[in-house]
């Protein structure tokens, strides 16, 4: 039985009140925090920065799943460690030296994970498997929330599956697969079936007034 995790994306948050957003969402059943990171140079938007994720710590114990949107990417990895990232994922295009910005994300004691733009080929992942905790597939292209979530992405799930279970048999080490942009209570259940575990979901969450409902009917979906 698959474990599955949901990870409310707190860009569609109210960000006003964002320590209480955070608390919230936990508390209606949340896994993890999804936190987008845009520079506003890889890509077409500016959201938090490491202040931002130091500031919501405090509010759970939940990990801290940050999502880098950025180029250069080292620079700003030791500050979100600090700040207090569980989980750090990177885009491999926007890294001059992908094995040596894992190798930082280790250092600094998080979780490992390179993403995938939806026209980004699966390679990046051939020769640095080990080192990688989370592949991130993005199902939109990044830098805005409340996009609709790309169908061609599902195939891609069902390779990234394989080539995960097949190295999970090998060596017995669990990776997990995320897929993020545009996910719902009504695509969530077709997305699992192409092999995702960890759900990323902004609007669909923090778009509805009662988070418990729509977490409650996303885990009904999972368990279809
Ligand atoms: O990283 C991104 C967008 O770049 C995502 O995390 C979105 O924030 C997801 O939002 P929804 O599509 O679920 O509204």
């Amino acid at each position: 039985m698959t474990d599955f995790r949901i990870a409310p994306s707190i860009l569609a948050a109210d960000f006003a009140r964002l320590g209480e957003e955070v608390k919230n969402v936990i508390a209606a059943g949340a896994d993890m925090i999804h936190f987008d990171v845009m520079d506003n140079h890889y890509v077409p938007n500016l959201s938090m920065g490491p202040m931002f994720c130091e500031a919501i710590r405090p509010y759970t114990t939940a990990p801290i799943d940050v999502h880098l949107m950025v180029k250069p990417v080292d620079r700003i990895i030791p500050d979100f460690a600090k700040a207090g990232a569980n989980i750090i994922t990177f885009h491999p295009e926007a890294s001059e030296h992908i094995d040596r910005s894992l190798g930082l994300i280790k250092e600094h004691g998080c979780k490992a994970g390179l993403v995938f733009n939806p026209a980004t080929p699966l390679h990046y992942l051939d020769y640095v498997l080990d080192k990688i905790d989370m592949i991130l597939l993005m199902s939109v292209n990044p830098g805005y929330g409340g996009q609709s979530f790309i169908p061609g992405v599902l195939a891609k799930a069902k390779a990234a599956r394989a080539r995960i279970d097949t190295y999970t048999a090998q060596t017995g080490r669990e990776i997990w697969l995320e897929i993020d942009g545009g996910v719902n209570t009504a695509n969530i259940a077709e997305i699992a079936a192409a092999g995702i575990d960890t759900f990323v979901a902004g609007s669909a969450i923090f778009g509805k007034p009662d988070y418990k409902a729509v977490i409650d009917q996303m885990r009904a979906e999972l368990a279809k």
